[in-house]
């Protein structure tokens, strides 16, 4: 990217704004939501709405596409969750609602919210993803499911197969948005859109916004509300963010291995930019008899759904991975993430520390950097207006 694109895409950025006076629900009683609904908030243990969801939902239920931008950790899952389930028609058994996401973990995870939150509706909900039988996602859906959670390629299949109808879908949710406008799913993404019937509502939602995402949106939506964020905003308080100086890469292993014994007070990920590395780093840390599990996407799909289990379960402590975990996954107990690896992609870093400080929970961020990565780190302190200390000698000073 040149200086001119670079001064381009802050342009677009900034001349996004947030939709002036939306209305704030300071309670869920006040969004008037059907009983059943509300009952299944309750009972899920939420009291009152956060920011996004006091003034995100109403604006979803009121039809209108909408784009939906917090912090991460701030309970957008609930949001698009609560909206939704308020209009779907419980009667009616064909798909109504659409979910899209980038990972088949976030897709189950989503489902599971979905089916909790609806509790007391009676709602049909099933998680649409890659990596699982076939035969079993088809019988799923002519069973008659009405929110459909799911990762662009599996649901694109089912569509053209016809084993997914179309036809009584009233709302697209894109989760992580600026991820699935990516290359990877870009396509996907706008094959699935053809299918769905016009003037279907479209939710856009994410903790990051590209400025291309923004071009993208006006593909799918009409005159959106829009709650956003400013980019100086993005990077949450309650994650304290760290630096250390390994000067060379190979010097990065034992400060690993320094750190352990914190990671495990409650839980931490660990994240590297390959398969290869979080191969390699698990092995490494296995020899020097340290418990880790790891998880990346050329595992199969039985082995990631044990070690997600395991690590929500509190089994398993330290995970090591791709960025596959970077974004949406919620494990409340996680308190530490380590880029052992820098991310490449600005919006992945805010992702990655975003998997620890869930909900108003204190985190902390550790980058082990070289001094090829001081640039780097740079430029996302500058993006984020962030200051990523150096970490003090004494780790408790900091957990
Ligand atoms: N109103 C609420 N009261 C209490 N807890 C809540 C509330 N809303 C959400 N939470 C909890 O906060 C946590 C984070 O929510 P969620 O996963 O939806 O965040 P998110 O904004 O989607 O984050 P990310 O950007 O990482 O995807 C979850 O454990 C969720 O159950």
């Amino acid at each position: 990217m040149d200086e001119f694109d670079r001064d381009l895409d802050n342009e677009l950025e900034f001349s996004q704004k947030s939709t002036k006076n939306v209305k704030v629900y300071p309670t869920f009683e006040s969004m008037k939501l059907k009983p059943d609904l509300l009952k299944g908030i309750y009972g899920y243990g939420f009291e009152a709405p956060s920011a996004i969801q006091s003034r995100a939902i109403m604006q979803i239920i009121s039809g209108k596409d909408t784009i939906a931008q917090a912090q991460s950790g701030t309970g957008k899952t609930a949001t698009f969750s609560i909206g939704m389930l308020e209009v779907i028609d419980t009667k009616a058994k064909d798909c109504q609602a659409l979910i899209l996401s980038p990972t088949r973990e976030l897709a189950v995870q989503i489902q599971n919210v979905v089916k909790h939150l609806g509790d007391y509706m009676n709602i049909h909900t099933h998680a649409c993803i890659g990596g699982t039988h076939m035969g079993e996602d088809i019988k799923k859906l002519q069973q008659g499911q009405q929110i459909v959670s799911g990762t662009p390629g599996r649901v694109v299949d089912m569509i053209k197969r016809r084993n997914l109808s179309t036809r009584g879908i009233k709302i697209l949710i894109l989760d992580e948005a600026d991820e699935l406008f990516t290359k990877g799913f870009k396509e996907q993404i706008y094959e699935i859109y053809k299918y769905l019937p016009p003037g279907v509502q479209v939710v856009v939602v994410s903790a990051t916004f590209h400025p291309e995402v923004f071009q993208m949106t006006n593909k799918f939506t009409t005159d959106p509300v829009k709650i956003l964020v400013k980019r100086d905003d993005i990077s949450l308080e309650g994650i304290k963010q760290f630096h250390i100086q390994c000067e060379k890469e190979e010097w990065k292993f034992d400060t690993l291995c320094d750190l352990y014994d914190s990671l495990t007070i409650t839980q931490a990920v660990i994240f590297c930019n390959s398969k290869v590395k979080v191969n390699w780093l698990a092995e490494q840390m296995r020899k020097q008899n340290f418990t880790v599990v790891s998880i990346h996407g050329d595992m199969k799909q039985n082995d990631r759904d044990s070690i997600m289990n395991d690590f929500r379960t509190g089994n398993s402590r330290v995970l090591i991975s791709t960025d596959v975990w970077a974004r949406g996954i919620d494990v409340q107990q996680v308190s530490l993430v380590i880029n052992y690896d820098l991310p490449t992609d600005k919006s992945n870093y805010i992702h990655r520390i975003g998997r620890s400080g869930r909900f108003g929970r204190k985190g902390v961020a550790i980058n082990l950097i070289t001094k090829e990565d001081i640039t780097a780190l740079r430029e996302i302190e500058d993006y984020y207006s962030i200051k990523i200390k150096e970490m003090p000698m004494n780790i408790n000073d900091i957990m």
